[in-house]
């Protein structure tokens, strides 16, 4: 079903991350998993305060817009009911999933702890340092669009066994510039990358991503790697299961 897509006028290609640059697993099976782990010992930490403070306003933020009735409440009266409604909340939305943005800043710090101590290393399947390099020296403009924070993105790509490979990235993206499902974020990226839409490629492993890139005007390629399944696929979209097939 795939086969080499020639990257034809492409001024800048932005990658995902989670099923596309690196593999599912690595993300639910031991980053998630590690968060939580350690999510209480983070927010307890006295070390942390400043983080957690202003982590805690933002999801205090979200908790009150939230529709969901099994969402848990919200105290604040002391410090300490304050820490425990950030770990109730927090870990009510990581066992949903949610793309919340304090959230994701929030995990962020958490694996920060865990890649400065050794327990984490970044994973990226094996083509993706080839191809960043490749692209980069065709000089093309690399970004990187997660749900993941900024901070999380940049860990994972400094510490891969193939090296650091955040010299090939001009550009990171979270959901500060808006969620990944939504066409005006890509409109954003465009704006912010200096590229017409029309220049611009966007490699996700969600099909629902990748139709709001397309309504912004971008190209998009739909990544489907050997070790997931392909019940995501859209039909219409030109697919990839390796990078070495975006030449
Ligand atoms: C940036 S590493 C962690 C990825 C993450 O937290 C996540 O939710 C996956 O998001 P993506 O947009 O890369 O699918
Ligand atoms: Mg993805």
């Amino acid at each position: 079903m795939s086969a080499a897509l020639r990257l034809r006028g492409v001024e800048a290609v932005v990658l995902d991350i989670e099923g596309t640059t690196t593999p599912l697993s690595f993300v639910h099976d031991v980053l998630f998993p590690y968060a939580r782990a350690h999510l209480d010992a983070f927010v307890g930490d006295p070390a942390n305060d400043e983080v957690v403070a202003g982590v805690s306003v933002r999801l205090e933020q979200e908790r009150a817009a939230e529709v969901d009735p099994t969402a848990p409440q919200w105290y604040a009266s002391t410090a300490e009911k304050r820490r425990r409604s950030v770990i109730s909340y927090a870990v009510w939305l990581m066992a949903r999933d949610r793309k919340s943005p304090a959230l994701k800043t929030l995990q962020g710090h958490i694996w920060a702890e865990g890649y400065r101590r050794g327990a984490l290393q970044g994973v990226v399947y094996d083509d993706v340092p080839q191809a960043l390099e490749r692209w980069h020296s065709a000089g093309i403009t690399l970004a990187i669009y997660s749900s993941g924070s900024v901070q999380a993105q940049q860990l994972i790509f400094s510490t891969t066994a193939a090296g650091d490979l955040t010299k090939y990235f001009s550009h990171y993206f979270d959901t500060a510039v808006g969620p990944k499902q939504s066409s005006d974020s890509y409109a954003h990226i465009a704006t912010a990358l200096g590229h017409a839409p029309s220049r611009i490629l966007f490699v996700s492993d969600v099909g629902e991503e990748l139709a709001a890139a397309r309504l912004a005007g971008l190209q998009v390629v739909l990544a489907v790697r050997s070790d997931q399944s392909t019940s995501r696929e859209p039909g219409a979209d030109q697919i990839i299961r390796t990078f070495a097939d975006l030449e």
